[in-house]
């Protein structure tokens, strides 16, 4: 088995009284597509918030490769390889869609995020923003500004985006919602297929059963912020726990 690449040690977040995140240890690995599922209120957002680092943990750790992120901002997670879809507020609504992945690509290799390059550099940047347009099969609105596109389309390019910035852990907190039925399938054929490669983490927070079943190497459980249960979907979704937790949605989870 691979090293993990993200660790939780004991991760805890309160809100005054409240613990929303309660001492939850759990370790990810490379190349394993990890579901978080609970019900509202879990703690599942929160969990996330507190290893992408958009709030500050009570307690406990947050390792990537050995390396404590516990007390960095979000921006230095993500430079360690932490990927969250949300964390895209470098969108630029009027630029098209190829020109804000390709300011992604610079932005990662390091050009800066400046327009204009030297032609030979530009070619470069553009042919790898146009191989992250293909992944994403946004070709056809290659030319289209980022503002006007459709809510599904809009979706695919943050995973354009993310994918751009070439992150180790992906995060995505219920990729298809608010999505269309002919929209959802390409969103979860891209996270299939970076769940394919075997360098990079997958953690999805999930609602829809049918997602979680396409889509699960393993599944965690949250339930009052602490972790329930975790293992491979089969198992934990049988589990008496598990059931008794969902009562009265075991629809959704038989
Ligand atoms: N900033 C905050 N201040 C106070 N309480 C908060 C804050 N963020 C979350 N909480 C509380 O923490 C608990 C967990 O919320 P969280 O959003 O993580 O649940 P969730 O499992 O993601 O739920 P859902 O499935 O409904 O999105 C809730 O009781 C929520 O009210």
């Amino acid at each position: 088995m691979s090293h993990p690449s993200l660790v939780t040690q004991d991760l805890t977040i309160r809100f005054g009284g409240h613990v929303a995140v309660n001492a939850v240890s759990c370790e990810f690995r490379p190349g394993e597509l990890t579901v978080i599922v609970g019900p509202n209120g879990a703690g599942k957002t929160t969990y996330f918030n507190l290893i992408s680092g958009q709030l500050p943990a009570s307690a406990g750790k947050v390792l990537k490769d050995g390396v404590d992120l516990t007390s960095m901002a979000p921006s230095a997670r993500a430079h360690h390889g932490i990927g969250r879809a949300f964390q895209l507020t470098n969108l630029f609504p009027q630029l098209t869609v190829l020109e804000n992945i390709r300011l992604a690509v610079q932005a990662k290799s390091g050009d800066g995020r400046r327009l204009f390059r030297p032609a030979a550099r530009m070619t470069e940047l553009t042919a790898k923003a146009e191989r992250y347009l293909e992944a994403t099969r946004l070709q056809d609105v290659s030319h289209v500004a980022a503002a006007t596109l459709p809510h599904g389309d809009q979706r695919k390019l943050e995973v354009a985006l993310l994918m751009a910035m070439e992150p180790d852990i992906y995060m995505f907190d219920e990729p298809t919602a608010g999505m269309s039925l002919d929209h959802a399938p390409d969103v979860l054929d891209l996270i299939a297929e970076i769940k394919h490669d075997q360098s990079k983490t997958v953690l999805l927070v999930e609602h829809k059963m049918d997602v979680v079943r396409a889509l699960a190497d393993r599944i965690i459980v949250l339930h009052n912020g602490e972790l329930l249960a975790d293992g491979p979907p089969d198992e934990v979704m049988s589990s008496q726990i598990v059931r008794d937790v969902y009562l009265g949605k075991s629809s959704e989870v038989a």
